[in-house]
């Protein structure tokens, strides 16, 4: 979850949350983190499993990441949601194309995957915990 606390809100009516009072005019947080690593919606939530995305498996939860899915909200939802969701999400499949087509990459020292730290560090947004070192060789058929 990149944005763990999305764009504070304020309540348009006085309402009523899990027997909670919140009257008009209160500024909300609205803590995506959480809501992303809810067990109620996912298994084993701290772990890194990016397979568990892939909507081809059916145990997976559904999770489109576009605002209508409250238990996964990368871009957030609502009127504040991500302008730039759309090119954000071109622009990531792009990059990181062009990567892994032009290198060839490894784990430095004879680390293996299973090894890697992908512990988060909180913050305004979220990072890896321990930074990811990798080792990128240039493919020399396509940079030449
Ligand atoms: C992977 C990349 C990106 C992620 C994960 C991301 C995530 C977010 C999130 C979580 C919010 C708050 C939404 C809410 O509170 O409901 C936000 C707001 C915003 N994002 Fe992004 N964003 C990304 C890329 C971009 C790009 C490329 C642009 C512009 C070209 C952009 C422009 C904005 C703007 C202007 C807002 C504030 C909207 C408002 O004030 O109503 N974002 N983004």
């Amino acid at each position: 979850m990149p944005a763990p606390l999305l764009l504070p809100r304020e309540a348009m009516e006085a309402t009523r949350v899990l027997g909670y009072d919140v009257p008009v005019g209160t500024r909300v947080f609205i803590n995506a983190w959480a809501m992303a690593t809810d067990p109620e919606w996912w298994e084993a939530p701290e772990d890194f499993r990016p397979e568990r995305f892939l909507r081809e498996e059916e145990a997976a939860p559904l999770a489109d990441p576009r605002g209508s899915d409250f238990q996964f909200l990368p871009f957030g939802a609502g009127r504040r949601m991500c302008p730039g969701m759309n090119f954000a999400l071109c622009e990531v499949e792009l990059a990181l194309a062009s990567l892994l087509y032009c290198f060839d990459w490894s784990l430095p020292d004879g680390a293996a995957p299973e090894g890697l730290d992908m512990a988060e560090s909180p913050g305004i947004t979220v990072r890896l915990k321990t930074p990811l070192r990798l080792v990128a060789v240039p493919n020399s058929a396509v940079l030449a």
